[in-house]
């Protein structure tokens, strides 16, 4: 599943908060959207999944426009991770993440063994198999957004839009969240803080700076020292790992 957003612009008053933003995710990539708080990384992902309406710009998927898709075909095929992990009501682990699966059901269908399944799986996947009948909001942060993930993963959509899904997250589960999302081949655009975590499991990375696009390319084109001092103001040396192959980056504290 091919990702296009062109020419994306948006204003929360009269002073346009992002701009002219162009950005594609092609199929099978797990691409990000990085730079300081504020820039528009969240902004731009509620305009892709409808908590906002564009001011201007067109959003394909596999060509075909995404914003004008009737919700329940759009829920097959584009699954969200917001940053707010709050629920409105009671509800059991094993509850929220059959919620994914009510895209594929016809109305008042009830849950299929099949469905009982795929939440098993996704509550696997994310570790959180043994706390399925746990109150959702007695949950640890880091416990919900893996809930959310499975969520998310039960939903089985081809594309995900993700706004720092792993923020609260321990290392473990960051690396084996990124694991999975790789493993499973599914398109990814996801907001991320982590530069080396960027580094490591991105094919490409998008950087914004005050709602614009200041750079995008592969993670070794975008992260250098030049680039995080001149977006975050911070100073970094920027290495090729050994290991890794990988870009990674040491941040300079000031006396040094
Ligand atoms: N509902 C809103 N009304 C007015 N301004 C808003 C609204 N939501 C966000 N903003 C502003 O738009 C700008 C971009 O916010 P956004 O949440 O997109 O940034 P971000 O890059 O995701 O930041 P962070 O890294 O902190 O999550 C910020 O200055 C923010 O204060």
């Amino acid at each position: 599943m091919k990702l296009q957003i062109e020419d994306l612009s948006f204003s929360y008053t009269e002073h346009k908060m992002i701009e002219d933003i162009n950005l594609h995710v092609n199929n099978g990539e797990l691409v990000g959207i990085i730079g300081p708080n504020g820039s528009g990384k969240s902004t731009v992902l509620k305009n892709l999944y409808r908590a906002f309406k564009p001011d201007s710009g067109v959003v394909l998927l596999d060509g075909e426009d995404m914003l004008k898709m009737n919700i329940k075909k759009s829920a097959k095929k584009v699954g969200v991770v917001g940053q707010e992990n709050t629920v409105p009501f009671d509800f059991k682990v094993e509850d929220i993440v059959a919620m994914g699966r009510s895209p594929h059901k016809r109305l008042f269908e009830g849950e299929t063994q099949s469905d009982k399944n795929i939440v098993h799986e996704a509550l696997g996947h994310v570790g959180m198999q043994n706390k399925s009948k746990r109150n959702y909001r007695n949950l640890s942060g880091g416990e919900k957004q893996r809930v959310l993930l499975a969520r998310v993963l039960a939903q089985q959509t081809d594309l995900l839009l993700m706004d720092e899904p792993t923020n609260h997250l321990d290392i473990y589960y960051q690396l084996q969240m990124f694991d999975l999302l790789k493993g499973l081949g599914v398109t990814v655009l996801s907001a991320i803080h982590d530069l080396n975590m960027a580094a490591l499991y991105c094919n490409r990375l998008y950087v914004l700076k005050a709602g614009r696009l200041y750079k995008s390319g592969t993670p070794e084109e975008v992260l250098t020292s030049e680039t995080i001092r001149d977006v975050y103001g911070v100073r970094a040396d920027v290495t090729n790992h050994p290991v890794t192959r990988k870009v990674a980056i040491t941040y300079l504290p000031a006396n040094l």
